[in-house]
């Protein structure tokens, strides 16, 4: 999308009102216009800028811009865009004698922008020489709402019409093959003679119609080989409007006053199809380009395909500010108007096989490359995902099972502390009593002792465990210890530095809890059950975490083998899908491969038959030869025997003559 280029150009202050009535004056007002670069403001004299009326656009122009200057700056590349393919389109728009006519046709000294851009197109056209051209021109008006050919006065009120291959188009208008800017300009002198101009008290010379001065380049490459064989063909049109006009300043009536209405009817819908381009995409509704001949015309130079600049022109006197305030604000309009210019080619048949086959080669890139390895790998991604989800789900599960396991073991063990507390509580002191305090394991092996208490007691004497015992032990065997299992010690005598360890403790610990008061051990298993039961909450709050996270996980695990099968399916429908497409353009290749070889053998039959026809008519010809030959010789022989006749009927004459003679003498 590109925006349209807008300028706004004021022509020199009063040039109108030396020529014309004094209604058109400006005289020295308290506003007037400040023109920068690219802004243009009114001020207020005396009091300064004038709030809501500073206008911004690509460029601006006082009244010492030559049309030199408005062309390099505007349209210069415009040019070259066309010559290049782009549609492209230059308009002047403004109120009436602001200087449009003269900004695009000029002056002999300065000439305008259409003969510059003439000019311009052939410079351009000689120096690409990779590539020929075809130029044709045309000239057309809108006059009082109908299209007027300016190139032939047969051509009048012609139609616009509409199809698929030419767009929007003016039918039955001449267009003329031109070799060079000279012959164009012989044309548009024929058109300018032919155009409706009238005199009003605002400008003595006043466009009474719109005139759209069209070209239209044809290009193809001279080299065919390099798929050069697309032809671009692309249009510029060059405007110059009619102005719109306040007839209380006009003073026209009768037929200026008719036009005059055709003239700013014309213009309104023009502001119209602006005002709707430039709003919002989405507000924008219908534009309504078929509401005049002029705005049908120019529609793809008004949001479609081409590039257009606008050049406003404005009055500077003081009694125009209103109309240029209005030219100001069409401008800025404009300005948001976006065009989508692109560079129009039409393929021959041989230059579409070739993008086809080029296509193909790139649709079979894209599949067996980038494309599907993207999509392997991220399959492959998933599947890691996945996999390493699983993993993490069965370690949970495994802590989970530990955990459920440790707290089976604690429940169990709160349950026997409970039933030992009961007991203390009845005052048992009979050591046949105290040795239902040992465990299972301790009592089978009389004196033996439990290891899992010593980690709860403030007695180091009771813990039957080193302190360094994560150096000889596995890590799981200490956690097992640590959490309170009751421990086979024979396990730990399997390393020697437990063994030495082990005897020392049982040494110990063999009659520690038969010295104990039983007030004592009551109070501490009261402690140790309070221990067991906080932990028995903890690894009951450690055991639902692991089955949230497990949960977590499983949801996980299950969007993951969605998301896969999900990407597989797409992976799968697009590699249909640009199957599909291979298919297809396969098949229009082996179609146009068919014609093109067809057309091959009806070009080689084409050439065998004329070879046959030029030897044919060789032997017709030398036939023809002999025959003049002996045309000739007959000729020559009928030539001999008429001399011969003539020679003999002389003779016999004279014979005759004498014979007569001498029969006269005789009978005298
Ligand atoms: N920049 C300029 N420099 C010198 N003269 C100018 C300039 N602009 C306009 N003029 C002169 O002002 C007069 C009116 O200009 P022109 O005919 O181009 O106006 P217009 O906008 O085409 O008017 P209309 O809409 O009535 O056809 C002409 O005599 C023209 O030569």
């Amino acid at each position: 999308m590109e925006k349209i280029s807008v300028a706004v150009r004021f022509r020199p202050p009063n040039l109108v009102a030396a020529n014309t009535s004094p209604a058109s004056s400006g005289g020295g007002g308290d506003r007037e216009w400040r023109i920068d670069d690219t802004r243009v403001s009114l001020l207020h004299r005396a009091a300064g800028p004038i709030t809501g009326a500073s206008f911004a656009f690509d460029h601006v122009f006082d009244g010492a811009a030559n049309n030199e200057r408005i062309y390099g700056t505007v349209v210069r590349e415009l040019i070259g865009a066309v010559v290049g393919g782009f549609n492209g389109t230059a308009f002047a728009y403004g109120q009436t004698s602001s200087g449009k006519t003269f900004t695009m046709n000029g002056s002999d000294a300065d000439p305008g922008i259409i003969p510059r851009a003439v000019r311009d197109v052939f410079d351009t056209v000689r120096q690409a020489d990779d590539r020929e051209f075809l130029i044709r021109v045309s000239y057309m008006e809108i006059y009082n709402e109908e299209i007027n050919d300016l190139l032939t006065l047969e051509g009048q009120k012609l139609k616009i019409h509409e199809s698929l291959d030419r767009g929007v188009y003016v039918s039955g208008l001449r267009e003329e093959i031109v070799n060079s800017a000279e012959q164009v300009f012989e044309l548009l002198q024929l058109g300018e003679a032919n155009r409706h101009f009238g005199e009003t008290n605002m400008n003595m010379r006043s466009s009474r119609s719109h005139t759209i001065f069209r070209m239209v380049i044809e290009s193809s490459g001279k080299d065919q080989t390099d798929g050069g064989d697309a032809i671009r063909v692309s249009v510029l049109n060059l405007v110059d409007l009619a102005g719109s006009e306040r007839i209380i300043k006009t003073g026209a009536e009768g037929v200026r006053l008719n036009e005059g209405k055709y003239i700013n009817k014309s213009l309104m819908i023009l502001g119209n199809v602006i005002n709707k381009l430039s709003e919002n995409g989405k507000q924008r509704g219908h534009i309504p380009y078929r509401d005049s001949k002029l705005t049908r015309i120019l529609q793809p130079a008004l949001g479609g395909n081409a590039k257009t600049s606008i050049i406003c022109t404005a009055a500077p006197e003081e009694i125009h500010i209103e109309e240029t305030r209005g030219t100001l604000q069409f401008a800025s309009r404009a300005k948001c108007v976006s065009n989508c210019a692109q560079v129009n080619e039409i393929l021959t048949d041989a230059a579409l096989l070739k993008r086809q086959k080029l296509e193909i080669e790139e649709l079979r890139k894209k599949l067996q490359g980038s494309h599907s390895e993207g999509l392997e790998q991220v399959v492959l991604k998933l599947r890691n995902d996945m996999h390493k989800s699983e993993l993490e789900r069965d370690r949970l599960a495994m802590e989970l099972e530990d955990e459920r396991k440790l707290r089976m073991t604690l429940e169990q063990h709160l349950t026997e502390q409970q039933k030992l507390e009961a007991i203390s509580s009845d005052h048992f002191t009979d050591s046949i009593q105290l040795d239902l305090l040992k465990t299972p394991d301790s009592k089978s092996v009389p004196d033996g002792f439990v290891a899992c208490r010593s980690r709860y007691s403030q007695d180091v004497e009771f813990s039957p465990i080193p302190e360094n015992l994560d150096n000889i032990a596995e890590e799981d065997l200490w956690t097992r210890l640590n959490k309170g299992c009751v421990t086979d010690l024979d396990m730990l005598e399997m390393t020697p530095n437990l063994k030495r360890e082990s005897s020392f403790l049982q040494e110990k610990s063999s009659a520690a809890p038969l010295e104990e008061p039983t007030n004592a051990i009551c109070q501490r298993l009261a402690k140790e059950c309070i221990y067991d039961q906080q932990q028995l909450e903890e690894s009951k709050a450690r055991c639902a975490n692991l089955e949230k996270d497990c949960d977590v996980l499983r949801d996980e695990n299950l969007s993951l083998q969605q998301e896969l099968s999900e990407s597989k399916l797409e992976a799968d429908s697009l590699v249909a899908e640009k199957q599909a497409q291979l298919d297809d353009l396969r098949m229009r290749c082996v179609a146009l491969e068919r014609d093109l070889s067809s057309s091959r053998q009806e070009a080689h039959r084409l050439a065998t038959e004329k070879q046959e026809l030029a030897g044919q008519l060789g032997t017709e010809r030398q036939k023809m030869d002999e025959l003049k030959q002996d045309i000739r010789v007959i000729c020559g022989d009928l030539l001999q025997r008429e001399g011969q006749l003539t020679s003999i009927y002389t003779k016999s004459k004279a014979i005759i003559e004498s014979c007569k003679a001498s029969q006269v003498a005789t009978l005298l």
